[in-house]
C-alpha cells in the first residue's frame, strides 16, 4: 500500500549516536570542548575554561563578553594572530566558521555550531579563520571570548567582511 503523499521525503541521518551532527568535520585547527552543567539544588554551575583541558596550550590574556540582542548578528570577523575561544554563556547562539586559508586541508569548509545554556561548549577558533555569530532566538544572549592576546586599542588585530559577502558560502537567516 502506498501511504506517501506527493512531496514526501525521508529524513537522512543528521546526528550521530553521541549527538554530534553527523556531517561535522572540523576545520583545521578548530577544537570543540563540550562541557556538562553541574546541577545543584538551587541552580546549576558551568565550567568555562580550564588550562588542563589542553585545548590549545595558549595563554589567556583577556576575557570579554559580547551581548547580542534578539536575532542579532555579528559577522564576519577574523584575526591575523589572535586565537578566539568562544563560549556562549547566556541563551543560544549560532557560531559559524569559514576556512578561507588557501592551502589549508579544510579550505572552503563551513562549520556551524549551536551552543549555549542548553548545550555548553567552548569553541577554539584559530587565527585567520572567519567567524560570525547569530542570536537566533527572541531573548538576549551573550558569549564570552577568552583570547590569547588582549585587544589592542590602537592597532586592533581585527579584520571584517560584511555578513552577506558572496565570498563566504553561508547566509545567516
Ligand atoms: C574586543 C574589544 C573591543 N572593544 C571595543 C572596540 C569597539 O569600539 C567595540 C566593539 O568591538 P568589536 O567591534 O570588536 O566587537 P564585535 O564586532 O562584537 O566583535 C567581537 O565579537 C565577535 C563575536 C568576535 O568574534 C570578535 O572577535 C570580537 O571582537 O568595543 C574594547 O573596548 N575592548 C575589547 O576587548
Amino acid at each position: 500500500m502506498n501511504w506517501n503523499l506527493p512531496g514526501t521525503e525521508k529524513d537522512p541521518q543528521s546526528i550521530t549516536a553521541d549527538w554530534t551532527p553527523s556531517a561535522l568535520t572540523l576545520i583545521e585547527g578548530v577544537q570543540v570542548k563540550e562541557v556538562k552543567n553541574v546541577l545543584k539544588n538551587n541552580g546549576y554551575l558551568t565550567e568555562i575554561y580550564r588550562k588542563e583541558w589542553e585545548v590549545d596550550g595558549l595563554p589567556v590574556d583577556q576575557v570579554f563578553q559580547v551581548t547580542l540582542l534578539p536575532k542579532g548578528i555579528s559577522a564576519w570577523h577574523a584575526h591575523q594572530f589572535t586565537t578566539d575561544r568562544i563560549f556562549v554563556n547566556v541563551g543560544s547562539i549560532k557560531v559559524v566558521l569559514y576556512d578561507g586559508r588557501e592551502g589549508s586541508p579544510t579550505y572552503g569548509m563551513i562549520n556551524e555550531f549551536r551552543g549555549g545554556t542548553l548545550r555548553p561548549m567552548l569553541i577554539i577558533v584559530p587565527p585567520q579563520v572567519w567567524h560570525g555569530v547569530q542570536n537566533y532566538t527572541d531573548t538576549t544572549a551573550s558569549l564570552l571570548n577568552i583570547v590569547d592576546q588582549a585587544y589592542q586599542y590602537e592597532d586592533p588585530d581585527h579584520w571584517r567582511i560584511p555578513g552577506n559577502t558572496p565570498h563566504i558560502p553561508y547566509q545567516f537567516s
